[in-house]
């Protein structure tokens, strides 16, 4: 990819729109856009001072193309801290289409995905934990992904990460001075200080790592299992919950096969909801296979949410018995899962029989661990809410309440994870009484970590890795 080059890329969806952001970057955006600018002022686009808006027609030789205002920024002054220009013109896809071909006509080259982005950590306007941050932050669909990626891409986990770098960076100095003078059996790094830094290093690390959980949890979804027994109204209560028809619905039992995912914000949180079969004993082969299924998504999910027909339960001890026993089946399984047991349909019942079986489901759910249990009617809506409160609280006593970074990406996971393991070595040497140069080698390598995420330590392929799930304009 080479730097010299000026790009051009629409920054705004394919497709017709009111109005598209066409952007170039690089040593002649300003250069090549000028002379097709006209300006209303008469004023040279060349001419213009840095974050001025100008109107003006996109001319290609005597032929108007459109007219557009066009943002001047110039360099280091840009979001790519190179010169930039862009065009914002009408959203037709044909004049997008013929100013990108002008631009390209005139020196321009395509930019590729991610390349604007590429360009602002190349030139030090952001580190590559900042430019990844970027992308998850156009991803960004709920409260808690946009929280986590904002607070990513202003430079808050590159900060904590760059504070503890120049702290053991100092010591690696000081201790590779000694190495200088090593005759003279000086100390200048003291060691009772330096075993503080590792501990407290340690301690960072640690809380980084922990997050990583909740972290990849609220960028993906919370996995919420719904399983039940066939017909109990699982896919009618997954789209009463989306709003939408998306399941297939009906009274055969056994019509939900396969497991069905659906994504949702309750809260500003994000849910996926997995609706799965449910768990009966059959011959049915395709069927039994769903059940295998539906055990695995218990097992990935951080909720379950155990579905009953009450209009069968109220009436039907047999029923209420199996119910009890698949219970124990999940809970035997899946001890620490939160479970919510649902009896569904509770429109068929009266009033004296609701407070019947609001008895019995006290009494299942009083003998297993952390389960709880709701009435509802996935038909009427009645319950529906207190369902997504009930969902919510799940998550609110978690760490999305609190301002600390939380780590969303498996690349800095993974890196965190290799720094600890050098930071534990460090640490084992000190206490070992090892000498500077062996200490040293150890820092080294978790400095080396460290600026893996940030970006200090990098090569071709990580950074196109990274880039390449950009969009193009981005
Ligand atoms: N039209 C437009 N909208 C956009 C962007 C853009 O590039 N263009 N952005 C891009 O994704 C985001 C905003 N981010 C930006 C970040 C820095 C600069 C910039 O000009 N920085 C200069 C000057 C800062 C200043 O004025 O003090 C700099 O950092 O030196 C521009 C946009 C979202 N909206
Ligand atoms: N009266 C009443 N009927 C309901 C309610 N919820 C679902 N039903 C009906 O129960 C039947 C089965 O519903 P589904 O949502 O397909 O059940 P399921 O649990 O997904 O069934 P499988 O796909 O077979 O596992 C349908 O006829 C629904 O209309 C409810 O709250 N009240």
């Amino acid at each position: 990819m080479k730097l010299n080059d000026t790009i051009v890329a629409l920054a705004t969806p394919s497709g017709a729109g009111a109005i598209a952001v066409i952007r170039v970057s690089g040593p002649d955006a300003i250069k090549i856009v000028a002379p097709l600018f006209k300006a209303k002022s008469k004023k040279d686009l060349a001419e213009q001072a840095t974050h001025t808006i100008h109107l003006g027609n996109v001319m290609d030789g005597e032929r108007t193309i459109d007219e557009v205002l066009a943002s001047v920024f110039r360099a280091p002054k840009s979001y790519t801290g190179e010169e930039t220009v862009e065009l914002s013109c009408h959203g037709s896809p044909y004049i997008q289409q013929e100013i990108i071909q002008l631009l390209i006509r005139k020196g321009c080259r395509s930019a590729e995905a991610g390349e604007f982005t590429l360009r602002a950590f190349l030139n030090a306007k952001m580190d590559l934990s900042q430019a990844e941050a970027v992308a998850d932050l156009i991803n960004s669909e709920n409260a808690a992904s946009h929280q986590m990626a904002m607070q990513q891409m202003r430079g808050g986990f590159s900060n904590e990460i760059q504070k503890l770098r120049e702290e053991l960076l100092n010591f690696a100095s000081l201790i590779e001075l000694e190495l200088d003078f090593a005759e003279e059996d000086v100390e200048f790094a003291n060691r009772d200080q330096f075993r503080d830094l590792v501990s407290r290093i340690q301690t960072v690390l640690k809380r980084l790592i922990d997050s990583f959980a909740t972290g990849n949890v609220l960028k993906n979804g919370i996995p919420v299992a719904i399983v039940g027994e066939p017909n109990v109204g699982k896919s009618t209560l997954l789209n009463s919950l989306l709003n939408e028809e998306r399941a297939i619905v009906s009274d055969i039992a056994g019509t939900t096969r396969d497991t069905i995912e659906d994504e949702m914000s309750i809260g500003g949180v994000g849910f996926r909801f997995i609706d799965t079969a449910g768990i009966r004993e059959t011959k049915d082969v395709v069927e039994s296979i769903g059940i295998k299924k539906t055990f695995e998504k218990i097992g990935q999910a951080q909720v379950v949410v155990y579905l009953v027909d009450s209009s069968q339960i109220a009436v039907n001890r047999e029923r209420l018995q199996e119910v009890r026993v698949e219970i124990e089946k999940i809970k035997n399984k899946f001890p620490q899962k939160p479970l919510l047991i649902i009896a569904n349909k509770t429109d068929r019942l009266a009033d004296e029989e609701i407070e019947n079986l609001k008895a019995k489901l006290e009494d299942i759910s009083s003998h297993a661990e952390r389960a709880e249990f709701l009435l509802l009617s996935a038909k009427t809506n009645l319950g529906v809410e207190e369902l997504k409160d009930r969902l919510l609280e799940f998550v609110n006593t978690g760490a999305l309440r609190n301002s600390d970074t939380i780590v969303t990406n498996s690349r800095h996971y993974a890196a965190l994870l290799k720094a600890l393991e050098e930071i534990n070595k460090v640490e084992d040497g000190l206490n070992a009484g090892l000498s500077g140069d062996l200490l040293a080698i150890d820092i080294r390598q978790a400095l080396h970590h460290f600026g893996e995420i940030t970006g200090e330590i990098t090569n071709d392929d990580l950074l196109g890795n990274i880039f390449a799930n950009f969009c193009i304009g981005k």
